[in-house]
């Protein structure tokens, strides 16, 4: 390379090399956010210096998927399931951590189809069912008995509530497959009374017939009991073998996730806690490493984690 010193003589200024600029309509590049503890850094760290040894599981609603008024017609926002193919092959492991029925999940995600989604796990019911990419078939264990008596009674109920009258009320139902059954009340006239004024009913239906409640973002979804979130990744994480995990969820039903990976770095796991965050649940901003802006926010940080990650080992 030339210097000033060693310029030829009266030669012309050399003109400044165009930098190419880029394309107009290219997307900016993702920057990797910093999480605001120790133990975030910690697992942010292990994660970019040792991703072999490194599993992330993300819930879905809220987290992959933006919330919509209508559960059928949320999909993966745009660019998840394209960052996760890019960082996924990098990783040990990844899977999707769902109350939804784990076919659901696969379908609204498109997580069949998507390259570099080979290990892809998704776990759905709270980890009560389970769908391997490699073999693309379910596991899951038989329905509860209390769910068809459910169904059958829960037309009276929601009617008694005055909360949900009359044809309407098949919107607020979602019947999960046989499995569970989630009772919606973003669509009802006040979705946070309505909320409320269904809790206490629909906890002394489902106590009768053997069934938990489990509260999320504007639902109560009645499910058998003995599986969460928290189990099920404590196990899928025992089976990966995996020193590092980063999990992200956005609602109640991943606090027990949250608590797992907790008790797993008092064991000695690294791990970084990610709330996708939103204003109708605080209670996971308040617990997380990472709090970023909703499934836009997910979307930044696995394409950041994917850049940084291709970068390194290009
Ligand atoms: O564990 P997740 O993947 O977060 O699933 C939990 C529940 O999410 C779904 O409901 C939520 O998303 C809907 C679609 O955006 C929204 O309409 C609803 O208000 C949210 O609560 C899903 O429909 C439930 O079955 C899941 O249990």
């Amino acid at each position: 390379m030339g210097s000033p010193g060693n310029a030829a003589p009266n030669s012309e200024p050399t003109p400044p090399t165009p930098q190419s600029a880029p394309p107009a309509d290219a997307a900016p590049p993702h920057v990797l956010p910093a999480p605001a503890t120790e133990a975030g850094r910690e697992g942010l760290s292990a994660l970019l210096s040792h991703p072999e040894r490194t599993v992330i599981a993300l819930d879905f609603d809220g987290t992959l998927a933006d919330i919509v008024p209508d559960p059928e017609k949320a999909r993966a926002r745009p660019g998840a399931v394209a960052a996760l193919g890019r960082l996924v092959p990098r990783l040990r492991a990844a899977a999707v951590i769902t109350g939804r029925p784990a076919t659901v999940a696969v379908r609204l995600g498109a997580f069949d189809s998507a390259p570099g989604l080979d290990r892809l796990t998704v776990l759905g019911h709270y980890g009560a069912e389970r769908w391997e990419a490699t073999t693309r078939t379910v596991h899951a264990p038989p329905p509860h008995p209390g769910i068809a008596a459910i169904q059958a009674e829960l037309p009276g109920v929601l009617d008694a509530s005055g909360v949900w009258r009359g044809t309407w009320v098949e919107t607020a139902i979602e019947r999960k497959g046989g499995r569970a059954i989630a009772i919606h009340t973003r669509r009802a006239t006040d979705p946070q009374s309505a909320f409320e004024r269904l809790r206490g009913p629909l906890a002394a239906l489902a106590e009768r017939h053997g069934l938990i409640v489990e509260p999320g973002r504007l639902v109560l979804e009645l499910r058998p009991p003995g599986m969460d979130k928290g189990v099920a990744l404590a196990d899928w994480i025992h089976e990966t073998g995996a020193a590092t995990v980063l999990y992200a969820g956005d609602d109640l039903g991943d606090l027990a996730a949250f608590a797992a990976v907790e008790k797993l770095r008092s064991e000695g796991l690294t791990g970084t806690l990610v709330c996708s965050g939103s204003k109708e649940v605080t209670e996971l901003a308040e617990r997380a490493d990472l709090v970023v802006d909703g499934p836009t926010g997910v979307v930044g940080l696995l394409g950041a984690l994917a850049d940084r990650l291709a970068a390194d080992n290009p």
